[in-house]
């Protein structure tokens, strides 16, 4: 706890900070990334997969891989390499086990192993970590993804109040001033929400960092962050956000500022951490919030929030798009690099992911092209 203190404490005072805030969630977030890793197109990332580690099988952990987002990322690790070493880190050992088998349906061949692990118990993640390292030599992919949001309510006096304002289609893009949720302390008497989405998380890293940061070897780890982490709703002097009612937003933020501070600590290391904001997505998370009826109905109004969300993508990015195009032959890596990185257009990128429950709304079974660039920044 104290470390994490002073991490917060260092990394607030540095201006990677304000940067941060005034992009959105720039997902790299001052990462001093090595070339190969930094380009984030899809063909890129293949083609660093391939090169540079080429004959060795690469180990990816995801946390809260059983279902929704987790799941899904997995489908789409394996459907980009089949090769790697997939550990789905879980704390339901029977939803893990399904998730394993369905991942398994449709690529019979794929290694898949299963984890134990509870982020939200600083007992699971010691144990967890102490399996990790007697099961792998290292670990090149970390996605710290697990995330809680208990008790939610949604403010709807604020919801119709922002409906007619300038700053509807932020409110729907973030869900500023609507959520607020009821958290609790856990048996290691820490806040939940605090210690499922960052301190199990922050824990993981550091006894992982064996196996993570090893010389000639880089590696990655991945928050999945949120558009609504906000900078106000976390403070310092309380970090785990026990007086507010915001517990959720708080910790996505710290999460964004954990992510600098490894970025900081660990890039001479190998350790390159970077947040992924993946937007409004049906998971299990968003129908805790609201009734499945009820996101049949608002569906509409979420689908426009993302067609203005690209809209609004695309011409912030218009001016950069020109000359990078003029610039860069579009088959060179610059222009990929160039027209996917930009941190507008990661801030803003909305998803739709389907989990089981959501294909009752009809959407593909796979994650759709629009997410491109945020997906191809998780890699
Ligand atoms: N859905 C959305 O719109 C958005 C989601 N996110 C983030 O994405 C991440 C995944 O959420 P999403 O897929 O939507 O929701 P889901 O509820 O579908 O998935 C959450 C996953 O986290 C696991 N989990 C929760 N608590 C723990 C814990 N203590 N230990 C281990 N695993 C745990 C869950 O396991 P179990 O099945 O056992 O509960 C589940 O596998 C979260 O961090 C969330 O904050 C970010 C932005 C938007
Ligand atoms: C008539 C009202 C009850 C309608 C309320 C709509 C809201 C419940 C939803 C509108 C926007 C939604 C969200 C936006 C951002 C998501 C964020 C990225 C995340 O991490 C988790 C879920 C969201 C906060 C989501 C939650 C529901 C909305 C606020």
């Amino acid at each position: 706890m104290k470390l994490i203190g002073q991490l917060f404490a260092d990394i607030q005072s540095h201006h990677w900070c304000a940067g941060a805030e005034r992009a959105g969630r720039n997902r790299t977030m001052g990462c001093r990334l090595p070339r190969a890793a930094k380009t984030s197109s899809r063909f890129s990332f293949s083609r660093t997969f391939c090169v540079c580690q080429s004959n060795m099988e690469k180990v990816v952990i995801v946390t809260g891989a059983n279902s929704g987002i987790g799941l899904a990322l997995c489908d789409r690790l394996l459907t980009e390499d089949s090769q790697l070493r997939l550990c789905l880190a879980c704390r339901n050992m029977q939803r893990a086990e399904a998730a394993r088998a369905n991942l398994l349906a449709s690529r019979s061949s794929a290694r898949i192993d299963l984890l134990h692990l509870d982020v939200g118990s600083v007992q699971s993640v010691l144990s967890a970590a102490k399996e990790i390292k007697t099961k792998y030599s290292r670990v090149d992919f970390l996605y710290l993804n697990a995330g809680i949001m208990p008790n939610p309510t949604v403010d709807i006096g604020a919801f119709f109040k922002g409906l007619f304002s300038r700053n509807a289609i932020n409110m729907f893009a973030t869900a500023e001033g609507l959520l607020t949720q009821q958290d609790r302390v856990n048996s290691d008497g820490l806040q939940e929400v605090f210690a499922t989405n960052l301190f199990g998380h922050f824990l993981l890293v550091r006894e992982l960092e064996p196996l993570l940061c090893q010389p000639g070897h880089t590696s990655r780890v991945v928050w999945t962050s949120s558009s609504n982490a906000r900078r106000s709703a976390f403070s310092i002097e309380d970090f785990q956000h026990t007086k507010g009612t915001e517990p959720y937003s708080s910790s996505k933020y710290a999460s964004d500022l954990l992510s600098l501070a490894l970025n900081r600590h660990k890039n001479s290391q190998g350790l390159f951490s970077s947040v992924t904001c993946p937007g409004l997505v049906m998971t299990n998370l968003t129908f805790g919030i609201l009734p499945s009826f009820f996101w049949t109905l608002i569906m509409p109004i979420m689908w426009m929030v993302r067609v203005c969300s690209l809209f609004y993508i695309f011409m912030c990015n218009f001016p950069k798009l020109l000359k990078t195009f003029f610039c860069f032959r579009q088959t060179d890596q610059d222009f990929h690099q160039h027209f996917y990185t930009h941190p507008k257009q990661r801030s803003r990128g909305t998803v739709l992911v389907v989990s089981s429950k959501a294909r009752s709304f009809g959407f593909k079974s796979k994650i759709s092209q629009f997410n491109i660039w945020t997906w191809n920044e998780i890699y």
